[in-house]
């Protein structure tokens, strides 16, 4: 399935991929791009299986991070569409997700829907003092923005006069998180530092309120099969340019 260009009628208009973070200072690039023999596109195969999480990473990250502007901005809008249709989206209040980085997928355009809606927008913020865990930082135009130590930009805890509002991570009505891979069965690989996996490890548990968790990466990211590690929090559907998945252990 190609990725259509044309907004329909009906829909609100999108923002443009990237307004957002082009606000706040943009990070130097920390990775090279190493010339390939051919460009990267949202087309491209599922990669076979790998048990190497490590280089499965660094291949699907290079994969990524070849798709042009224009096939970036494409998949961000497709993307946006699919989300803009999904139920727990369209009822939530309070909503999680991320600056791209990297050649991540850009979630940002859905920023002017969710506020036109009345949602909160938070983005994660590397949690002080404690290792590899995130908090959930309130976002809004004026917040004022720092680069972490991995040189992405989320609000500054430091906010002058105003109080930080962060919400505990059970209170989020739907969190999108940013998928380095991803298979038909909704596991998923990520950065590596485990800091979604611990922030939200509290959502395996039987009982007590959970945000939707909601995968979101490019096509070209899925994996014919990742290896399913007891600590991964389980995804509730992935969300890419091309599909809606909803793995067949998601809750109701
Ligand atoms: N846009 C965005 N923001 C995000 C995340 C994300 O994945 N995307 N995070 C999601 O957690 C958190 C930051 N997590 C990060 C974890 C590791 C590395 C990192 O640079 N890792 C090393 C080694 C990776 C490996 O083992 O292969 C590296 O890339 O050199 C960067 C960010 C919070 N904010
Ligand atoms: N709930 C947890 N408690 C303690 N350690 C954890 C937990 N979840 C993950 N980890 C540790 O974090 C490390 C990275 O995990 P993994 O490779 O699955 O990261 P990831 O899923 O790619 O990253 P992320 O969760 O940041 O997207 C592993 O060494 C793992 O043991």
């Amino acid at each position: 399935m190609s990725v259509r260009c044309a907004l329909p009628a009906d829909q609100p208009r999108l923002r443009r991929p990237g307004a957002l973070s082009q606000r706040t200072p943009r990070p130097r690039r920390r990775f090279s791009h190493p010339r390939l023999p051919r460009q990267a596109s949202s087309d491209m195969a599922p990669l076979p299986a790998s048990d190497d999480r490590r280089q499965l990473r660094r291949t699907l990250r290079r994969r990524r991070r070849l798709l042009d502007e224009r096939a970036q901005r494409l998949a961000s809008m497709s993307l946006a569409r699919q989300l803009m249709q999904l139920a727990p989206l369209r009822r939530a209040r309070h909503v999680a997700l991320y600056l791209p980085e990297n050649g991540e997928i850009d979630p940002t355009p859905l920023v002017d829907w969710l506020h036109q809606r009345g949602t909160r927008v938070y983005l994660p913020v590397l949690r002080p003092l404690v290792e590899n865990r995130l908090w959930f930082v309130h976002w809004r135009p004026d917040t004022r923005m720092v680069l972490n130590r991995f040189r992405i930009t989320e609000p500054d805890l430091r906010q002058s006069g105003e109080r930080i509002r962060r919400l505990a991570p059970w209170a989020l009505d739907v969190v999108l998180m940013p998928l380095v891979g991803f298979d038909e069965q909704g596991h998923r690989l990520g950065m590596g530092g485990g800091f979604y996996d611990r922030t939200l490890a509290f959502a395996s548990r039987e009982h007590g309120p959970r945000p939707t968790l909601i995968g979101v990466a490019h096509h070209c990211q899925q994996v014919e099969r990742l290896p399913h590690q007891p600590w991964d929090v389980n995804l509730d559907m992935i969300v890419s340019d091309q599909k809606v998945l909803r793995p067949a252990n998601a809750s109701p």
